[in-house]
């Protein structure tokens, strides 16, 4: 990165984006900046009126938007990043604040407010720096700053405003318009950084970057000393807090203290507006135990599965001596790790690799105590030992112990004097009969996938799926395989496609303001779990299931489906017979898996059923642009027979050749994605 020199710094860091904004995304990536995003869960609604300025509160709340994921992930995710990102954008005239209209109302509300004045955009941005420290600490530091940006209206007739807000491009933008697009017509004039309007400073955070990293933290020891002096309970005053020689100056707002709303992350903060400082640290230690967060000292005290102090004491081991490998032939070689290389591998580079050794291991851990009901088990029945599971499951003692303790390193269960119970995440995910169960999906996993991995050298070696070696029958297409095995086949595929869509439909189905639609079509709906989830989200919406007849004769095993009067099946196929008519069409999961010809067969016959203006939403798992990942995207094209993964936009590319242009694209943090697009 030549302009600029701080984006490469962050090479081979995990940074974060703790936003599922689409456009923070666009414009971080556009600067070839690599990071992974795992957007926020912290709930925008700290209470106005504690915060003497507006930009104050967008500040505030870009912090605890970023903090949410730098505690959440060392759980959660078993990795701890190195920097997180958040932001906050909102509108501010006269006095008012406005965030995210809830509604077209809202929406109207906001840009009539707007109409024919000038009003100031602040985008709040809050830098988490973590670092992990030998005694398996995290300690973490904040930057936080904000950019102001001003914009004029011109005057808007109520015409105007209604074909905007009718546009549907409002309904996820602060202040209700979208100034990269069709808002941007809105727009007189424009004071201050644009990017700023769009949802990020760019230029400004660049500048906080080359502060972090050329002149601030240049030591470790730097670092750690201005946790020290913040866990003292003094104000920080490190290195970060000092304002340097270099400090660009952004803008005219003069310097800010941010005030203390309802968390106690302020009564020990002072920054300025333009010098990054160091926040009071959030200081993580690691336990086997439940989490212990005490936000009024600065100390968060998270828990860790034993998985990860497990794991990283093997590793501390195998770092300084040699890393234990398993050769095909199941032999244990010695290798000596420093043998051939001029520097010791990194402690974080030997973390990914064992991660990714073991990670088939883990796979059939889970796999195992999944189809041996162990989580079913343990939820009827918590704090039994080992002997007892066995006697429960049908299984060895030794082999049960051996599997429940893998299963209390991988964060899915806990044990207590050699007693176990299910985590949370098992209770919720894992379960047979949870509301979210991903129970059928790890055993078609398990069934079908697996088998078809363990051929993984052929499939490359050929260029095809494997498919007719795991399966008897020769037919490659999955649900056709699975049609062509048993009843009970049939339904534990359907079964995995229904987990899957039980857990996503709800962000699929919420990612667009689809108000205007009243009939809608999921095509290759399966069991109508995903149509469900848009007659919830939507009360003036009915959805068509539309599958193939058997599937339609065995979607009544999935009750409590068939009580919503919302939700209708159509027998079809819809390669050969004629669409239903619908305003929208839904296809969740259905192109990736179609070869280019089929592709084009459906959509043409979409179009064709399609007037101006019905909408068509897309789901599915959309790589990044550069394809470099999301692994679950890359990996699952590993296995698939006919078709391709794709960015979102070369589905948006594909999309347009049949007449639909993208209107918003939604990456959901959940286990698919989402675009909406319209016919034009
Ligand atoms: O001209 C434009 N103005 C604003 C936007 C987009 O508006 C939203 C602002 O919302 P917020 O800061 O709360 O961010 P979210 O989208 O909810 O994502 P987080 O997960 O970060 O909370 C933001 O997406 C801007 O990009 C715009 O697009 N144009």
């Amino acid at each position: 990165m030549v302009l600029n020199p701080v984006i490469s710094k962050l090479a081979g860091k995990l940074v974060v984006l703790a936003s599922a904004s689409p456009r923070r995304l666009e414009i971080l990536r556009n600067v070839g900046l690599r990071f992974e995003v795992v957007p926020s869960w912290f709930k925008e609604t700290l209470d106005k009126s504690l915060f003497k300025a507006p930009h104050e509160y967008a500040v505030e709340t870009a912090k605890q938007k970023a903090l949410e994921v730098a505690r959440r992930m060392p759980i959660k995710h078993l990795k701890t990043p190195d920097i997180v990102i958040g932001a906050d954008t909102i509108v501010t005239v006269d006095g008012m604040i406005l965030e995210k209209p809830v509604d077209k109302h809202d929406a109207y509300r906001m840009l009539s407010s707007l109409s024919g004045k000038e009003h100031s955009v602040y985008t709040g941005v809050a830098i988490v720096v973590c670092h992990e420290k030998e005694n398996e600490e995290v300690d973490y530091q904040l930057i936080q700053f904000y950019e102001e940006t001003k914009v004029k209206f011109a005057d808007l007739s109520e015409d105007m405003l209604w074909e905007y807000i009718n546009s549907g491009e409002p309904m996820d933008k602060a202040g209700g318009y979208g100034i990269q697009a069709l808002g941007g017509m809105l727009v007189e004039y424009v004071h201050g950084d644009f990017l700023n309007v769009v949802g990020f400073p760019l230029n400004h955070f660049c500048k906080q970057l080359s502060l972090i990293y050329n002149h601030c933290t240049s030591s470790s020891d730097q670092k750690s000393e201005s946790v020290h002096l913040s866990l003292n309970g003094t104000h920080p005053t490190s290195v970060l807090s000092q304002p340097t020689p270099n400090v660009p100056t952004q803008s005219s707002h003069g310097s800010s203290s941010i005030p203390k709303p309802s968390s106690a992350s302020s009564s020990q903060t002072h920054h300025t507006h333009c010098s990054p400082s160091a926040s009071p640290a959030h200081k993580v230690k690691r336990k086997g135990s439940d989490s212990e967060v005490s936000q009024s000292s600065w100390t968060l005290v998270n828990s860790l599965s034993k998985h990860t102090d497990g794991r990283e004491a093997k590793l501390r081991d195998s770092e300084n001596t040699t890393l234990p490998l398993i050769s095909s032939s199941g032999q244990l070689i010695e290798h000596d790790v420093t043998e051939h290389e001029d520097s010791e591998p990194r402690k974080e580079d030997l973390e990914r690799i064992g991660e990714l050794i073991d990670g088939f291991k883990a796979s059939k851990a889970l796999f195992t105590a999944a189809r041996l009901r162990v989580f079913d088990l343990l939820h009827r029945m918590p704090g039994l030992d080992a002997a007892q599971v066995a006697q429960e499951v049908k299984a060895s003692v030794k082999g049960t112990e051996c599997l429940l303790e893998a299963c209390v390193s991988l964060g899915l269960l806990t044990s207590k004097e050699r007693t176990y119970e299910n985590t949370d995440l098992a209770t919720s995910l894992l379960r047979s009969d949870a509301c979210f169960s991903l129970h059928g999906y790890i055993q078609h996993c398990d069934d079908t996938l697996w088998p078809l991995f363990s051929h993984l050298e052929s499939a490359v070696e050929e260029g095809h799926s494997q498919r007719e070696k795991v399966v008897s029958n020769k037919p490659k297409d999955m649900l056709k395989d699975a049609f062509h095995n048993s009843q009970e086949a049939k339904l534990r595929f359907m079964n995995a496609m229904h987990c899957v869509a039980k857990v996503a439909g709800k962000s699929v189905a919420t990612a667009f303001d689809l108000s205007r639609y009243k009939t809608a079509c999921d095509l290759g709906g399966c069991t109508g779990a995903m149509a469900c989830e848009f007659t919830k989200a939507h009360p003036g919406m009915s959805v068509m299931v539309f599958d193939l007849p058997a599937v339609v004769e065995l979607s009544e095993h999935f009750h409590p489906l068939h009580s919503n009067n919302r939700v209708s099946f159509v027998a079809g196929d819809f390669f050969q017979d004629e669409l239903p008519k619908a305003d929208l069409y839904i296809l969740a999961r259905i192109l990736h898996d179609l070869t280019d010809e089929k592709l084009h067969i459906l959509l043409s016959k979409i179009a064709d059923v399609c007037k101006p203006g019905c909408g068509l939403l897309l789901s599915e798992i959309f790589l990044d642009e550069d394809r470099s990942g999301p692994s679950r995207g890359l990996l699952q094209a590993l296995s698939m027979s006919e078709g391709k993964q794709r960015s979102a936009t070369e589905y948006s590319v594909l999309l347009k050749s049949h007449g639909f242009i993208t209107a918003q694209i939604r990456h959901t943090d959940n286990l698919l994605d989402a675009m909406f697009c319209i016919k034009a």
